[in-house]
């Protein structure tokens, strides 16, 4: 079976391969510090070796809570915000239909968010769409203590009681979230609820593997063994021993460095299937986080083309260049059209009669990408033999493991995330939470 694979040829116009390979060193460094846990941040490495230690058993385990929430529900409200969140859905948008949602017939409950958060009109029309129908939670949390996730609980918790009774609500919610502490696990602890743990040392946006990612993915219906199997497989790819030059994580996290080096200051992550939108937003907040501090850091953006070449595109062919570009490129799509041929051909598009929709989409890739490239644009290029829960997996271990690296390049600790504490505290202090008299004093003071 093939493997993703990273191409960094056409960032060379704008940097030299020998810049790119005198990091060898470096990755070599940052890498070992990550395997020997000597580097910053060094009490949430257990994402390293998660894959290659995810059991049968645990596994099993998963898949058959997955299967009491099949069989209970016909929605399943997944409530998490950051980390707690996106990798599920990530996978769970880019392996459904489309149109998943507006099919009569499902192959599985009806998946959907809460407690990303705090819009009241988002909460008051999910909490409506709920009225009357067979619905189950997943609330997760690793400190248990999100306000955004804990308000979306508090009321899904309420009316799945009310709706279904208190033994059935015990059921169909289940809690992922820290072994003590948190008022996830008091509750969860309270209710009997099934738990799952998040280990203490993977941290949120590196948890898709654990039970964050895996029972709402297995919920859905998605394959969690072939998930893990993917990441193994990088696992082993991007390990400690691989030679620089044969490490897509070593390249990657080199690369993308000399760019920031070279005045490239963001990256944008591209695709061309929307199915990978949220894939798109797992990957920034896994870059973002783990990268933004100390004043320094490429800021992750990612746009969904050909559509967002009919917005953002004349800002990428023509703004400031400060920006490269990293494609994920799938090989095969897992479906056929082709397009048929008109007589009257009054849309001019006789010639594109016969081919595969894919192969009009190809030729948008290739041609944006010599016309980016042209444009004072560096590109990588990702390729994805095809979509399915095996690339996924190898994805995704795939990004980890170059940010771990890549953060390390850059100096920085890629595993805290200190920053986003700044906004809570102003919100708890304006809504006077108890403990923030002081803070609420001196916010006050300033309005
Ligand atoms: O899982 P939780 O503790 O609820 O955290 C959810 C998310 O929110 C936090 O503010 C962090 O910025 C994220 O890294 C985290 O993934």
């Amino acid at each position: 079976m093939k493997n993703i694979s990273l191409n960094i040829e056409k960032t060379l116009g704008f940097i030299s391969k020998d810049a790119v390979n005198a990091y060898e060193a470096q990755v070599k460094a940052g890498s070992e510090a990550l395997h020997n846990g000597t580097g910053k941040g060094n009490d949430f490495l257990g994402w390293l070796n998660l894959p290659s230690s995810i059991s049968k058993e645990h596994l099993a385990d998963l898949q058959s809570t997955a299967n009491v929430l099949r069989e209970n529900c016909e929605v399943v409200v997944v409530a998490g915000i950051g980390g707690s969140y996106l990798g599920a859905r990530a996978v769970i948008e880019a392996l459904s239909d489309s149109f998943a949602l507006l099919k009569e017939k499902k192959d599985g409950p009806v998946m959907i968010y809460a407690g990303h958060n705090i819009s009241e009109d988002y909460i008051y029309e999910l909490t409506d769409y709920l009225k009357g129908k067979k619905f189950g939670v997943i609330n997760i949390s690793k400190s248990g203590t999100t306000t955004e996730t804990a308000l979306a609980f508090r009321l899904l918790k309420k009316q799945c009681e009310d709706q279904r009774g208190k033994e059935t609500a015990k059921k169909c919610i289940v809690a992922i979230t820290d072994a003590k502490k948190g008022a996830a696990r008091v509750t969860a602890d309270k209710e009997g609820y099934k738990t799952f743990i998040i280990p203490d040392n993977v941290g949120g946006r590196f948890s898709v593997l654990t039970p964050v990612g895996l029972l709402p993915i297995a919920v859905a219906g998605f394959n969690i063994e072939q998930l893990v199997a993917g990441a193994v497989k990088m696992e082993e790819a991007c390990g400690l021993n691989v030679p620089f030059g044969e490490n897509p994580a070593a390249i990657y996290a080199a690369t993308r460095n000399e760019l920031y080096k070279s005045g490239k200051k963001i990256e944008i992550l591209v695709n061309y299937h929307p199915k990978l939108h949220y894939v798109m937003e797992w990957w920034k907040q896994l870059y973002g986080e783990s990268e933004g501090k100390e004043n320094k850091g490429i800021f992750p953006a990612a746009v969904d083309f050909s559509t967002d070449l009919h917005s953002m595109g004349q800002w990428i062919q023509e703004g400031e260049r400060t920006i490269f570009e990293t494609v994920i490129s799938i090989e095969t799509p897992n479906q056929k059209v082709v397009v048929p041929s008109d007589e009257a051909n009054l849309d001019g598009l006789n010639f594109l009669a016969g081919k595969r929709v894919d192969e009009v989409n190809k030729m948008a890739e290739l041609g944006t990408q010599i016309a980016h490239v042209d444009g004072g644009v560096p590109n990588m290029h990702i390729s994805m033999p095809q979509l399915n829960e095996y690339y996924i997996g190898q994805l995704f271990y795939f990004f980890e493991k170059a940010c771990g690296i890549s953060g390390y390049l850059l100096g920085v600790n890629p595993f805290d995330q200190p920053g986003v504490e700044a906004y809570k505290k102003n919100m708890f202090a304006l809504l006077n939470k108890p403990g923030y008299e002081e803070e609420s004093k001196a916010i006050q003071a300033r309005l």
